[in-house]
């Protein structure tokens, strides 16, 4: 394994150096809600109190969720205006939701766009490429134009939309970013990724359990990157390399995590399964991913990945025999934040290279050389990128603030 600043450059072929992140901004709605009190308000603004014992049920998840908080678009007064959003499959609601997305999503994200940006330091008409990812608010034009318009971006910034990816998304925006980048001289590349749960928010049917899963761990939040290739030293700031990416779609898991776009907005089927096929499979995507570096000790390296569930990432902890330490920028975002989607490994990132900061650490990755970053979501599809932790600079007392 080389030491830090020897990672062979030659896969890239164009700008001649590989992408890395060179600046992090993250947002969350005002609203928010504390999981312990969750099942009464959700129970009651659905109008379902008579459910006890799904409601015990409920109460059961929210627990197990080892989730503490999350930001929520939809407040109390929004619910009550739009009663349509509190039924499961009763009331057709796709307009309502859409109402709301299309317009929320790209403010949502261009609050964490400002940050990054200033973060990043250069001017905005220096942006090149864009990359907008969110579940839903399906638009023409989409979220990525809005989001132009909205921060006074260049007209010739060059797009790409990605709606309707799930959580695993957060790994394929960086894994789009890094070709941008290496294969575009003088590419900045900015990734903003916004998600808000009035897509899929409604109340609770006495069959579908799954729902309830759902309902007690997604939540809302953006988060935005400027990824580019050859960092002008002294202006620009890395603090990741993206050195390989790799997307895969899990063996026998047709079918366990979906969502599917309906009259009644989105609905979602998660299996009681999706914690062990990710375990299982695991493994094998970090051999193929590090075994070219000669890397094949996981607790060697630092930790990013989607936190789609506490079951997860104990089953990833438990196959690996990952020490407790490895997760605990992963279960802290889950914690505060709950699960939003392909926003949660950039707020994981964020929260990472800022307590490496602040604990005084070489590097942006609690101090090590070696990390890895997972988007998990529909398919089951897993995204794996390899990241270079690079040495903390000074710059790093702005990152802390
Ligand atoms: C949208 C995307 O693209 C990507 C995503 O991130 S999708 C989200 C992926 N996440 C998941 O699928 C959830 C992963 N699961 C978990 O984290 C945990 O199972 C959990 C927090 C939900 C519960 O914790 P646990 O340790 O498994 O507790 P457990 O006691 O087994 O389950 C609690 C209850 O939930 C039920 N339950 C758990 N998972 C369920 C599922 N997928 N479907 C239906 N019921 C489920 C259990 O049957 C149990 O019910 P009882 O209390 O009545 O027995």
């Amino acid at each position: 394994m080389g030491s830090i600043g020897e990672v062979d450059h030659k896969a890239n072929k164009s700008t001649g150096g590989l992408a890395s992140v060179l600046a992090v901004g993250t947002a969350s709605p005002p609203n928010f809600v504390y999981q312990d009190n969750f099942p009464d308000y959700y129970f009651r603004v659905t109008n379902n109190e008579h459910k006890v014992d799904l409601k015990e049920k409920f109460k059961r998840i929210c627990e197990k969720s080892m989730i503490k908080k999350w930001h929520f678009f939809l407040t109390e007064e929004k619910l009550k205006e739009n009663p349509n959003l509190c039924s499961f499959y009763e009331h057709p609601s796709l307009n309502t939701r859409h109402d709301i997305m299309v317009e929320e999503v790209p403010k949502l994200g261009a609050k964490a766009t400002i940050k990054a940006l200033e973060e990043w330091g250069r001017p905005r008409s220096e942006i090149t490429h864009l990359i907008f990812c969110t579940t839903g608010g399906v638009d023409l034009p989409g979220a990525d134009y809005q989001v132009i318009k909205l921060l006074g971006l260049s007209p010739y910034t060059k797009r790409v939309m990605l709606y309707s990816q799930g959580c695993f998304a957060g790994g394929t925006v960086m894994r789009i970013a890094k070709d941008l980048a290496e294969n575009n001289e003088n590419a900045r590349v900015l990734i903003v990724c916004s998600e808000i749960t009035a897509i899929c928010f409604r109340g609770v049917d006495d069959f579908h359990i799954d729902n309830l899963v759902g309902q007690a761990m997604f939540a809302d939040g953006s988060a935005s990157a400027v990824i580019g290739a050859n960092p002008i030293p002294g202006v620009e700031t890395p603090y990741f390399e993206l050195v390989s990416t790799d997307q895969f779609i899990l063996p026998d898991s047709e079918g366990a995590i979906e969502g599917h776009l309906r009259e009644v907005g989105l609905t979602f089927h998660l299996h009681n399964q999706v914690p062990n096929i990710i375990g299982k499979n695991i493994e094998k995507s970090l051999v193929k991913a590090f075994t070219p570096l000669g890397i094949s000790d996981w607790n060697s390296l630092f930790w990013i990945a989607h936190p789609g569930g506490r079951a997860i990432l104990d089953r990833i902890e438990e196959k690996l025999e990952l020490k407790p330490e490895k997760m605990s920028a992963i279960r802290h975002v889950l914690s505060e934040y709950g699960n939003m989607s392909s926003v949660c490994v950039f707020f994981i990132m964020d929260e990472m290279r800022k307590r490496s900061a602040a604990e005084g650490k070489h590097t942006a990755g609690e101090g090590l050389e070696w990390g890895v970053l997972y988007g998990f979501g529909t398919g089951l599809t897993m995204e794996t990128i390899v990241l270079h932790a690079l040495p903390l600079p000074l710059a790093s007392v702005e990152i802390t603030k």
